[in-house]
């Protein structure tokens, strides 16, 4: 999580929320909450704030904050049976120990964090599909370069793009859902 004088350093916010402050060497800052995964600040080494954060922000769940960089997944909007948005912006993540490193060439000098989201039970009545992101996880970095610009040779990024939609077309058939996700495997 550390390199080459980037710092990392776990803080509460008001709420009592953890939340995790990265800085680098030249003074450049991001502020992230646990509550939600979500960005709240990023500043640049003259201390500009880049970020919009509405002063009507609730900072204390179960409200998800209105600004920053919101991960909305599974669903945006109201496009989906689920809460506004999806329910990621609305739990509190937890702090990946063990996080694999960052790409060689994309090390210096940065300061990281890798936050990762457990469902509930309860989450996994409404979106089961943790089975197969942890399959996914597995095949990710075969396909993905660790710096997320380079795919594996032979293959171009549509290619992913394409798998990647008949991964969400086959969501809706509850017999092609093992099939899919074999189908990524075979990239390995
Ligand atoms: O108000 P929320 O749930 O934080 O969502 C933020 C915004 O999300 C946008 O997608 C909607 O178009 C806005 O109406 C909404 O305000």
């Amino acid at each position: 999580m550390n390199n080459s004088g980037a710092a990392v350093e776990v803080t509460k916010d008001r709420n009592g929320t953890d939340q995790v402050l990265l800085r680098n060497p030249r003074g450049a800052s991001a502020r992230v909450s646990l509550h939600g995964g979500q960005v709240l600040s990023w500043r640049t080494d003259r201390g500009e704030e880049l970020l919009f954060t509405s002063s009507k922000a609730i900072f204390k769940p179960p409200y998800a904050v209105r600004g920053g960089i919101p991960i909305c997944f599974p669903q945006f909007g109201q496009r989906g049976s689920l809460e506004q948005h999806g329910f990621a912006r609305n739990r509190t993540w937890i702090i990946d120990e063990n996080p694999p490193p960052l790409h060689p060439n994309d090390s210096d000098g940065k300061a990281y964090i890798d936050l990762l989201l457990k469902p509930s039970e309860d989450d996994l009545k409404i979106w089961p599909h943790s089975t197969l992101a942890s399959k996914l996880k597995n095949c990710f970095s075969s396909i993905v370069c660790n710096n997320q610009s380079v795919y594996i040779s032979g293959k171009s990024i549509i290619d992913n793009v394409l798998l990647a939609k008949e991964l969400v077309r086959g969501y809706g058939s509850a017999n092609s859902y093992n099939y899919r996700a074999n189908d990524m495997l075979r990239y390995k």
